[in-house]
């Protein structure tokens, strides 16, 4: 049987594009033409398994927290694109249109919802532990939506809600029993594996807290420490000199393309607290320390870095206490206290969702036959 075609849609950073791209291989998997909607930045992605609309770029530009002119701007382009939209749910009439949240992801649902006449089933799924701005728009139109937490704030009332978790890239998911040994100190001499990373555009502010709180430990701790960490591109070789210089091993990197490699690795991470790092982090089953991006629309990061940090699984520090003679303090403390690294990393296990993907494409496939 030739099924009409899914159209995913998903704003271009890591956490919304990376769990589209999963759901598209289960759906590819399962026999449906599959149309990848996204902005700029995501452009030229994963021809294999999806149809990109050669010419469609959707809009990025964010609404909430704009000057009134802007405001108007950001909103009229996003009106342009929901027309754009249309044209395209017009011409390949699929069969549902699921969108992953960020701004990018508003016109194809809310075009098809509003402006065309054979209505797709839309499915709409958040990866935050509160309901994104878009999302917020658009669950008053979607048939189900999908959760990766169990609790969400902002549900709506009255909708179909289940959690299917966040889907991961397979090579992550490949870690959900991954054993976890901490560090110990003073028993043996082996490697202090440390992940820095900043959500997927990276974070100035890790570029200079952590070198300094690393530079700042004693010498017998920064001898032991392997450091992979995520840093604008101006500033790798500064870093990667920085850490020479006072005997870390290093590997700085403006993107790392290999994260289950590194999580596999890491006795402890240091980061942001999206959706996708922060289910990457549960999944794996790592400790961290969880600086939520302190400019986020609805403060989504400080709600799931303290989800994480209820389930016992890490530690939140908001960005205004994030110095480094305190990160200095609490990294030595949490060497020195290596069953604290353990029990976290047991803890965050309990935040994990196994098979994401598959449950999500159950559910779009349950939505098809409403
Ligand atoms: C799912 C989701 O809603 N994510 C939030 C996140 O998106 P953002 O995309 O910034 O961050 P996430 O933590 O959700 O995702 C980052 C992704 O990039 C990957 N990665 C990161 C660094 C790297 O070097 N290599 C790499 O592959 C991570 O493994 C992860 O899969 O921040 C936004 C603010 O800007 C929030 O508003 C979004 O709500």
């Amino acid at each position: 049987m030739t099924h009409a075609p899914i159209i995913i849609a998903a704003g271009g950073t890591g956490g919304h594009f990376f769990p589209a791209i999963a759901l598209g291989e289960e759906l590819h998997q399962r026999g449906y033409p599959l149309i990848l909607m996204t902005d700029q930045r995501r452009n030229r992605a994963e021809q294999s398994i999806f149809a990109l609309y050669p010419r469609y770029t959707l809009t990025s530009s964010g609404v909430a927290g704009k000057k009134p002119l802007d405001k108007l701007k950001a909103i009229s382009r996003l009106l342009w694109s929901c027309l754009g939209a249309r044209k395209l749910i017009a011409i390949c009439r699929p069969a549902a249109v699921i969108g992953f949240g960020g701004y990018p992801s508003i016109p194809p649902l809310l075009g098809s919802r509003l402006l065309c006449r054979n209505r797709p089933a839309l499915i709409i799924h958040e990866g935050n532990a509160i309901l994104g701005q878009a999302n917020v728009v658009l669950s008053r139109f979607a048939n189900a939506i999908a959760t990766s937490y169990p609790r969400v704030m902002r549900l709506p009332v009255g909708k179909k809600v289940i959690q299917t978790g966040m889907p991961v890239r397979p090579a992550i998911e490949a870690l959900a029993d991954e054993p976890y040994s901490p560090p110990t100190l003073h028993t043996n001499e082996d490697p202090i594996h440390l992940l820095i990373w900043g959500g997927s555009l990276g974070a100035q502010i890790f570029s200079t807290v952590v070198p300094q709180a690393l530079c700042n430990l004693p010498q017998y701790v920064r001898i032991r420490l392997h450091v992979t960490q995520q840093a604008h591109e101006d500033m790798v070789p500064v870093l990667t000199n920085l850490y020479k210089q006072v005997g870390i091993t290093a590997h700085v990197t403006p993107f790392i393309d290999d994260v289950a490699s590194e999580l596999k690795k890491a006795h402890l991470v240091i980061g942001r607290a999206g959706g996708s790092s922060v289910a990457e982090l549960a999944t794996a089953g790592r400790p961290s320390i969880m600086v939520p991006l302190p400019i986020a629309a609805s403060d989504e990061q400080g709600v799931n870095a303290q989800t994480m940090e209820r389930a016992g699984g890490g530690w939140m520090i908001r960005q205004r206490d994030f110095k480094s003679e305190k990160l200095c303090d609490m990294l030595l403390h949490l060497f020195e206290h290596p069953d604290e690294l353990k029990h976290a990393a047991h803890a965050a296990r309990t935040l994990q969702h196994r098979h994401a993907a598959k449950k999500l494409a159950d559910l779009v496939e349950a939505t098809l036959k409403r």
